[in-house]
């Protein structure tokens, strides 16, 4: 393995999707070569996940990321530059150690996502290789292009319309190669504007760039996708375009239940209409179907569910590699959201991924719902190959970026294979 040689570590402020400030950080090398990386912010966030570092008192309503910038300019700087280093995990285990709090409170998961993500790159460059080259390397595995997974149809905490279910994504599963499973993600993304056009609903987007019109029903959200795929000219269901929900149940968990569009379900009730949603509509992936405390109820949902469909903890394992031990022991889940600043560096992510893999766990590399167009993840859920990527809508910017990254490198190796990943199930 060959090792960097740091000159200088700074960071400044950008502006992520949201029109909020996050951190992206510039690395440079001895040797002249630099690399660059930007953090991303989620919106609904786990109780669980690495702490931001934010200014309570800018004109960005607390939300200002000196304090970040400072943290790498100052004490990260000090810790890394003038030396060698010989991995990721050495750079990324003395940036933890600096910091020396569990949640990286003091220093910030958001400076030391950018660090850890640019010095990825960084041995990546050195090492003359593409940054998923270098991550399926590091993790022994082989490249696969992801199935990519567009949340075309937004509510929850990422929209202002009365749809309490945060994502509605669809799956081209089916399709040949990357470029057909964009396409078709393309096709239908158009073929939905269309139809809530004609039925006079909102065109106007949420922050994953899905649309968002103004309706509290799931099943009705269901059928308008459905009803998109079928215009498209493509198969609703596993030989064509399947869907995926993330209902990020936190969302709508309240003392005395689940309330859905109205209606109040206690944690039984509320399996049982997943139970129902999945019998009536091709849904392959089930993504926080409940809130992360409900913790009785998940083992239940993995158990009479889980052989039908992928249950992916994302607020109850926050990328955590403890969290997600645990979790396959009590069968909590059986695949696990990937979302490097969840945990706060690259190398805790590279665990969290051998973990799940040897607990028979799927893994779906994921953006956040605040992004800025660096597509790390794109070579990540490459290298890592786990079959799955979601990156929002096939249309805006910062979605975009990711999933012409996957184009980039389909193109880059015609031999890379394509397909979806599914739980292995080891734990019965
Ligand atoms: C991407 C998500 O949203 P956020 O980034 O707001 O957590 C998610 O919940 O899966
Ligand atoms: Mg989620």
């Amino acid at each position: 393995m060959t090792s960097i040689d740091i000159r200088s570590v700074r960071a400044r402020q950008v502006l992520d999707s949201r029109g909020y400030p996050t951190i992206k950080v510039r690395l440079d090398l001895d040797d002249g070569r630099y690399a660059v990386a930007a953090a991303p912010a989620g919106a609904s966030t786990g109780n669980h996940e690495a702490a931001e570092l934010r200014d309570r008192d800018s004109h960005y309503a607390g939300r200002g990321v000196r304090l970040a910038v400072e943290a790498v300019d100052s004490e990260i700087n000090d810790l890394l530059a003038g030396r060698t280093w010989d991995s990721l995990q050495d750079l990324d285990d003395a940036m933890r150690a600096l910091d020396g709090t569990p949640q990286k409170l003091r220093l910030g998961a958001n400076s030391m996502v950018a660090v850890s993500m640019a010095a990825a790159r960084a041995f990546a460059l050195v090492d003359d290789l593409s940054l998923h080259s270098w991550i399926r390397r590091s993790l022994d595995r082989a490249d696969i292009l992801p199935v990519p997974h567009f949340n075309v149809l937004n509510g929850g905490e990422h929209a202002r319309n009365p749809l309490d279910f945060q994502e509605f994504m669809i799956a081209p599963v089916g399709a040949a190669d990357l470029p057909e499973a964009i396409e078709w993600g393309a096709a239908v993304y158009h073929s939905l504007g269309g139809l809530l056009r004609q039925l006079g609903l909102s065109t106007g987007l949420g922050d994953e760039g899905g649309f968002a019109p103004d309706i509290s029903s799931p099943e009705q959200a269901l059928d308008l996708v459905v009803d998109a795929i079928k215009h498209a000219g493509l198969e609703a269901g596993p030989g064509g375009v399947a869907i995926a929900l993330d209902p990020a149940a936190n969302g709508f968990f309240h003392d005395d239940g689940y309330k859905v569009a109205g209606k109040y379900y206690s944690s039984r009730e509320l399996i049982d209409y997943y139970a129902q949603l999945v019998t009536d509509y091709p849904i392959r992936s089930l993504e926080d179907p409940l809130a992360e405390g409900d913790f009785e109820a998940w083992p239940i949902i993995t158990n009479t569910l889980g052989n039908a469909v992928q249950i992916v903890g994302d607020d109850v394992f926050v990328t955590d590699p403890d969290r997600v031990l645990k979790g396959a022991r009590e069968h909590t889940a059986n695949a696990v959201l990937i979302k490097p600043n969840q945990i706060g560096t690259v190398s805790e992510t590279f665990e969290t991924l051998r973990v799940a893999d040897s607990c028979g766990f799927a893994a779906m590399v994921s953006h956040r719902s605040g992004e800025t167009t660096d597509s790390f993840v794109a070579d990540l859920a490459v290298g890592c190959g786990c079959g799955q990527l979601k990156s929002g809508a096939p249309a805006r910017g910062e979605r975009v970026a990711k999933y012409n990254r996957l184009l980039d490198i389909a193109a880059s190796d015609p031999e890379m294979p394509y397909g979806p990943a599914t739980p292995r199930n080891e734990l019965k």
